[in-house]
């Protein structure tokens, strides 16, 4: 049941991406792999979060947000700045019947403007550096709740400013796994919200982005 409708979503996204470009991926088996069975390494640290709103923010084509909602069940938003992607994700969530997600078209920063320290868990993948991840989930999570990063490839430089900004944004790291998907080096990185950030968040739209803390 899960799998049909994983891979019918797989096949929605290589539909739509011969008109416009959701995804670099074009062929069936890289996506079950980069996309499909990269999405689900997150699932035991999703299932760990308390329970509540679950956001993938910078979804692109759905990944990990759709695989997860499929396999969870978890109210889910998928969130991006691109109308044209929320609009073909839309019209996946109808086709696969995902009566529990939705989409938001916006930049993360003015989601957690007008829905502050509301989610239980949040995924980011193929976004950013840590760091900027941990600065645009702290004003969305709540306490106690998740943030779960996709990362290849990490650079200890990369894990160890993150660590050095915990105390700022008020995130602990809890885990941290690592993987080997089809020869590429995939960890996930998790972190909980333990207290409140201690600057005001989220600063101005676009500067975590451009100007990282
Ligand atoms: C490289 S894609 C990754 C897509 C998907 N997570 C994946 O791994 O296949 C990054 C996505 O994040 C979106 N994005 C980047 N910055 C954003 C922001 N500040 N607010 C909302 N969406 C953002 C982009 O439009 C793009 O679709």
């Amino acid at each position: 049941m899960h799998d049909e409708l994983l891979q019918r979503h797989l096949e929605l996204v290589l539909e739509a991406n011969k008109k416009t470009n959701i995804t670099r991926i074009s062929s069936w088996d890289e996506g079950m792999v980069l996309h499909v069975q990269d999405s689900l390494l997150g699932l035991e640290e999703l299932l760990k979060a308390p329970d509540g709103w679950y956001a993938d923010i910078g979804t692109g084509a759905g990944y990990p947000g759709i695989p997860l909602a499929i396999e969870t069940g978890r109210k889910t938003l998928l969130v991006d700045s691109v109308g044209k992607k929320t609009a073909i994700l839309d019209s996946f969530i109808g086709e696969l019947g995902l009566d529990q997600v939705s989409t938001y078209t916006g930049r993360i920063e003015d989601l957690a403007r007008e829905h502050p320290y509301e989610f239980a868990a949040i995924t980011a993948r193929a976004l950013a550096q840590l760091s900027v991840l941990m600065e645009l989930a702290a004003p969305l999570l709540q306490l106690g709740g998740r943030l779960i990063c996709y990362k290849a490839n990490l650079k200890p430089s990369e894990l160890d400013h993150a660590l050095s900004l915990q105390d700022t944004v008020g995130l602990e790291l809890v885990s941290d796994r690592s993987f080997v998907l089809d020869d590429y080096q995939r960890r996930i990185v998790t972190f909980e919200k333990v207290k409140r950030e201690s600057i005001q968040l989220p600063r101005k739209t676009g500067l975590a982005q451009k100007r990282p803390l």
